[in-house]
């Protein structure tokens, strides 16, 4: 088996490529690549593992044919257009919570910055100054803390300041009462806290609700002498609002880790007095980076030797334990799919994807997405089930999944329904030991038969005489049976035959088969 090949472009720990080597991948590292230059290589690799300084455009994604996943040792995944990456069916990861503390030290250690004064205080004193005149500072204990954002960073930076004896009021939409009161905070809104907090520490991601979200009219509705810290991304702040604000000195100091624009090299904050500024520096200790380029390698090779999916941003969790026992489904799913895409015509509205028995007990959304990449590579030869639920999102398709616990005749099943123009169509299937999709029921008729390879689909009259006018048929044109298999929804009903064939199919035979007497409906199909 090949080995998967994967890409490091950002400057990373180097237990990630160790790792990725342990873990049976190729690795490549080269960081500080130009984006043409990432371009002309991504062509190659089925994972590219990244820091912030690679931007994943849909340009790189254009170029990067068989990329399977992009992995951000880091948190911010605002360097990779998710959207797009989904649509080309490619897994985005991140590591969420590796560097978490060491950022949290960071504001916190900014807060200390911006209340003492420290760096320019250090900057006179080394010049020879011993300006100790110059610098009056505040004391944190006893002062109010304002948390915008109060997830994984936010509250490692509220209980550090509770144990520094700072009161914490914070706004985050998604804060619960009974978290704020676990957290030992006050549940506020976003003007509350702006009239309140003595220091401002902001630890939300950058959305259009987050964006500039101390603007210039929220900066006027703080507290005079505020002091704000930003370690979570450059956006969330009006700089030019800030600057104004710190130069009337209504903000009394002012420490950013990021900014609007990075690198940035020429601020108009720059010079600023009561302004302190670190370049993004809010992961960089060695035990994030250790943790981050460790966890993101295990978690990329996971995927790419195992299907594990953990921490992705487009795309349901699959334990390593759990993708295993999953992949049977998964084949027997995207053949379901795929089967209901073949037979059914016109226009697809709604697809349902039911599961009983033992595979009711396993993730639904990895059996959803493989069933939807089914039934889309009839409309995309470039779908998988990372796009597919995308894809038929965007067709419109109404897509629902059901769980049965208790077990029908099957101790394991799946059954996928569409709705056509022409009524519900529906096909099942099941596992035989555990390990080999079976089709069990096609439109409501009961039939047994491996999905593979090229098939003949006929629906008849059940009537004597018609397998042996198709096997002659067949036979005519040196098309060789594999299997074959019958069911019928009444005797002297309607019929269906499922037959496997070692060849692709003709037209001259498809429509010799349609004329046979009895026939109602021929078509060929491949798995
Ligand atoms: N400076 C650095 O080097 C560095 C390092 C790590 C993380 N970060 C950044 O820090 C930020 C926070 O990371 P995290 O791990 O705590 O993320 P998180 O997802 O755990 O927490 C973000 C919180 O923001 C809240 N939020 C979302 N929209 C909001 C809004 N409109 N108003 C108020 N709160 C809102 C969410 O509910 C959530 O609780 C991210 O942007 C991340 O990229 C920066
Ligand atoms: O990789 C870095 O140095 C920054 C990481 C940080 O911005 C993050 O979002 O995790």
């Amino acid at each position: 088996m090949t080995r998967p090949k994967v890409l490091i472009s950002d400057k990373m720990d180097p237990n990630a490529a160790k790792i990725f080597e342990e873990r049976g991948c190729e690795v490549d590292v080269k960081p500080g690549m130009t984006p043409e230059e990432l371009a002309a290589v991504i062509g190659e690799y089925d994972g590219l593992a990244i820091r912030s300084a690679t931007k994943v455009t849909p340009a790189i994604l254009d170029a990067a044919t068989r990329l399977k996943v992009v992995g951000r040792a880091g948190i911010g995944v605002d360097n990779v257009d998710i959207p797009y990456a989904s649509g080309k069916g490619v897994v985005v990861m991140n590591t969420p919570f590796g560097n978490s503390i060491t950022t949290a030290e960071h504001a916190i250690a900014l807060i200390f910055a911006v209340a003492r004064q420290i760096p320019e205080a250090d900057r006179r004193t080394q010049a020879g100054e011993w300006p100790k005149n110059d610098f009056m500072g505040v004391e944190l204990t006893g002062k109010t803390l304002g948390l915008i954002g109060a997830g994984n960073i936010g509250s490692i930076v509220a209980s550090r300041a509770l144990g520094l004896k700072m009161k914490v009021v914070a706004y985050d939409p998604f804060l619960t009462e009974e978290r704020a009161v676990e957290m030992g905070v006050e549940k506020a809104d976003l003007d509350t806290l702006l009239a309140k907090a003595d220091f401002i520490t902001l630890h939300t991601p950058l959305t259009d609700q987050t964006r500039n979200i101390l603007s210039r009219e929220n900066l006027a509705k703080t507290r005079k002498g505020v002091r704000i810290v930003n370690c979570a991304r450059g956006g969330l702040i009006d700089e030019a609002a800030l600057k104004d604000a710190l130069d009337s000195g209504h903000v009394a100091g002012a420490a950013l880790d990021v900014f609007e624009t990075e690198p940035a090299k020429d601020s108009p904050l720059f010079g600023t007095p009561g302004f302190v500024s670190t370049p993004h520096l809010g992961a960089s200790t060695t035990e994030a980076q250790v943790n981050v380029a460790l966890q993101v390698a295990e978690q990329m090779a996971d995927y790419l030797v195992n299907g594990g999916v953990t921490n992705a941003l487009n795309m349901p969790s699959l334990s390593a334990e759990e993708a295993p026992k999953l992949k049977p489904y998964m084949g027997l799913a995207e053949k379901l799919g795929s089967l209901v895409g073949q037979l059914a015509h016109g226009n697809l509205t709604k697809i349902s994807i039911e599961r009983e028995g033992a595979a009711a007990e396993l993730s639904g959304k990895p059996i959803e997405g493989a069933v939807l990449a089914g039934l889309m590579k009839q409309y995309s030869d470039t779908v998988n089930m990372v796009n597919a639920p995308y894809l038929a999102k965007e067709r419109g398709l109404d897509i629902r999944s059901v769980r049965h616990e208790k077990e029908g005749a099957y101790n394991t099943l799946v059954r996928v329904t569409v709705a056509t123009d022409a009524g519900d169509r529906s096909v099942a299937g099941t596992l035989f030991g555990n390990e080999n999709p079976r089709l069990v029921e096609i439109f409501g008729i009961g039939i047994e038969a491996e999905l593979a390879g090229h098939m003949l689909y006929i629906v008849n009259e059940d009537a004597p005489g018609f397998i042996g006018r198709i096997g002659t048929l067949l036979g005519e044109h040196g098309i060789n049976i594999g299997t074959f298999n019958l069911g019928r929804r009444d005797a002297g009903g309607e019929a269906i035959l499922l037959l496997s064939v070692d060849q692709p199919i003709p037209d001259t035979v498809i429509k010799a088969a349609c004329a046979l007497q009895g026939v109602k409906l021929v078509k060929a199909l491949a798995f």
